[in-house]
């Protein structure tokens, strides 16, 4: 069992659902991303998606894009990705770990070398968003050998593709909410509950949703169906707007209980 399913395991006996924060590594810095993954658990927060930058993120909005172009700026590859995940792991985090990366940067590293690296650093899970269908199966293998969750993306246009993609899943299925990329919504896909149903009733294993989610009403209203909820560009934004605040050592823990009480209120 990895960190992942012992957590699903874990809330379920609680009958809880899944805060599942998604952060930009080394936005704006790789200490500060260590330091708000470890307020983020304190607060709450059940999973980290660690975001790896990219140059060119095709399904992240503006807020994600800025992030990563800041990231970038501090020269932060998907090896320092998995770097802060082992500092969060050796300050004490016990939360699992998926690392959230397009797929340019994992054929870079090599996908040998990549796996290594991904035990090494104790990560549970991954997410590719534009690995191509027929390198699915390969990375699935490279993954299941490697003890750690490949995870799909199954999106509201996928209809009579749910039952496969959901079919092979391991540890847990993302559903995307809406259609285009990544970005806070007031309102969703019209036909998101019966997507959520469908996908429900196909997967064996738990089903999380994200895109759109910011407030505490809408984690509320999914939460009902789903058994996790990832905030992304949200809790990204809070990010970018207290960096002012987080690159000053005297007003620094100011900025990380902003970005923290915005999460804690997020899971009400
Ligand atoms: O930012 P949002 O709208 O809260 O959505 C979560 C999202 O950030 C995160 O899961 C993610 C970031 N980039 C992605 C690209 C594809 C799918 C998912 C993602």
């Amino acid at each position: 069992m990895n960190r992942i399913d012992q957590t699903f395991a874990s809330l379920k006996q609680q009958n809880k659902t899944a805060m599942m924060p998604y952060l930009t590594v080394g936005d704006p810095d790789i200490r500060t991303t260590v330091d708000i993954i470890l307020e983020l658990e304190s607060a709450g927060a059940d999973i980290i998606e660690l975001g790896v930058p990219y140059s060119d993120p095709l399904a992240d909005g503006p807020v994600i894009q800025r992030a990563s172009e800041r990231a970038l700026k501090n020269k932060v590859t998907i090896r320092t990705a998995m770097e802060t995940a082992r500092l969060a792991r050796d300050r004490g985090s016990q939360l699992p770990f998926i690392l959230f990366t397009y797929y340019n940067p994992v054929l870079q590293t090599g996908l040998d070398t990549f796996f290594e690296e991904v035990v090494r650093h104790d990560i549970s899970g991954l997410i590719i968003p534009d690995l191509p269908l027929e390198e699915c199966e390969q990375i699935r293998s490279l993954a299941h050998t490697a003890g750690i969750h490949l995870i799909p993306l199954v999106a509201p246009t996928s209809h009579e593709r749910i039952a496969s993609i959901v079919s092979e899943a391991t540890g847990l299925v993302y559903c995307v909410s809406s259609l285009g990329v990544t970005g806070e919504r007031t309102d969703f896909y019209s036909g998101v509950d019966n997507f959520l149903e469908t996908v429900k009733r196909y997967s064996k294993v738990p089903i999380v949703i994200g895109f759109g989610i910011s407030s505490q009403e809408q984690v509320a209203r999914f939460s009902k169906i789903c058994d996790g909820v990832v905030v992304g560009s949200a809790i990204v934004r809070q990010v970018e707007s207290n960096i002012p605040l987080l690159e000053k050592e005297d007003t620094r823990q100011q900025g990380l209980l902003q970005i923290r009480e915005f999460v804690a209120q997020l899971i009400g």
